[in-house]
C-alpha cells in the first residue's frame, strides 16, 4: 500500500549538508544525516549473551551474534557520517525498586523478574545496575561522542530524556536497531511515530524475544503502521554517499 507520488522524509527547516535516499519498505525514505539519529536498543548481554536473562528465561538467542555485527556495522557507518549513535540500556537498581512491585503490570509481565522469582539464586543478578547482565556487550562499548540512555520500561521514550535529547539536536530521523524487535524496538519506535519522528528499522541489525514469527509480526507492523524497513548494508549504502561528517 505505497503511495508511488509520496517520498517520505521530513523536510527540512534549514540548510543541510545533503539529504539521501535510503532504500527502505513499502518505500525508500529521505534520511538527511544531520537530522537522523541511531538508536541501539537495549545490546546487553541480558538480551544478546549466552547465560544472559533472555537465554536463561528460555528464550532463543541464536540471531543475537548477527544483530551485533550488523549494529557494529551500522554504527561505524553512523559515526562516519556524523550521525549520533545513542544506546539505551534496559534495567533496574539492584533492588529492584525501579521495576515496580506488585502494583505495576511490569511486575507480572518481565520475564526476567519473573526468571528470578522461581530461580532465586538468579536474585538481584537479571537486569541489575552495575552487573554483567546489565552490562553493554563487549563488542559495542560506546565510542567518545555516544550517547546512553537508561530506561525501566520497554520504550525508550518512556520517562527517559531521550525526546529532550533528539529535539535539542533538530532529530526526525530515527534509525532503530538492537533487541527485541518485537519488544523494545517496536515499543520505542511506536512511540517515536506518536511524537512525530520517522522511524526506520535496519532488519538484520535485530532480533526478537520469541519465535520467528515475532520477528515477522514485528517488521509487518513497523512497515504497514508504524516506519520502515531497511537493511544494514542499504543504510550503509545511502549514508556513505552523504558528505563527511567534517565538511
Ligand atoms: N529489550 C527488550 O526488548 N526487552 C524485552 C523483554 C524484557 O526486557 O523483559
Amino acid at each position: 500500500m505505497s503511495d508511488a507520488n509520496l517520498i517520505p522524509g521530513h523536510a527540512p527547516a534549514r540548510p543541510t549538508r545533503g539529504a539521501v535516499m535510503l532504500p527502505a519498505r513499502p518505500e525508500p525514505l529521505r534520511l538527511d544525516p544531520s537530522e537522523t539519529a541511531m538508536i541501539v536498543v537495549d545490546m546487553q548481554n541480558a538480551y544478546a549473551s549466552p547465560g544472559g536473562y533472555l537465554d536463561l528465561a528460555g528464550f532463543p538467542i541464536d540471531g543475537a551474534a548477527a544483530a551485533i555485527e550488523g549494529v557494529a556495522v551500522a554504527a561505524e557507518a553512523a559515526r562516519a557520517a556524523g550521525i549520533p549513535v545513542i544506546f539505551f540500556q534496559n534495567g533496574w537498581d539492584p533492588e529492584y525498586h525501579e521495576a515496580g512491585g506488585p502494583g505495576s503490570p511490569n511486575w507480572y509481565k518481565s520475564n526476567a523478574l519473573k526468571t528470578m522469582r522461581a530461580r532465586p539464586e538468579l536474585q538481584g543478578k537479571l537486569l541489575s545496575k552495575g552487573g554483567w547482565d546489565y552490562a553493554l556487550v563487549d563488542r559495542l562499548k560506546p565510542q567518545p561522542g555516544d550517547l546512553v540512555v537508561p530506561k525501566t520500561r520497554y520504550s525508550g521514550f518512556f520517562n527517559t530524556n531521550i525526546d529532550s535529547l533528539l529535539r535539542a539536536r533538530g532529530i526526525r530521523n530515527i534509525v532503530f536497531t538492537g533487541i527485541a524487535t518485537n519488544v523494545c524496538v517496536e515499543s520505542s519506535l511506536r512511540d517515536a511515530f506518536h511524537l512525530e519522528y520517522f522511524g526506520v528499522v535496519l532488519s538484520d541489525a535485530t532480533h526478537q524475544a520469541g519465535p520467528d514469527f515475532a520477528q515477522k509480526a514485528a517488521l509487518y507492523n513497523i512497515e504497514t503502521f508504524f516506519g520502515w524497513v531497511s537493511t544494514v548494508a542499504d543504510f550503509c549504502g545511502a549514508v556513505g554517499q552523504a558528505a563527511p561528517a567534517n565538511d
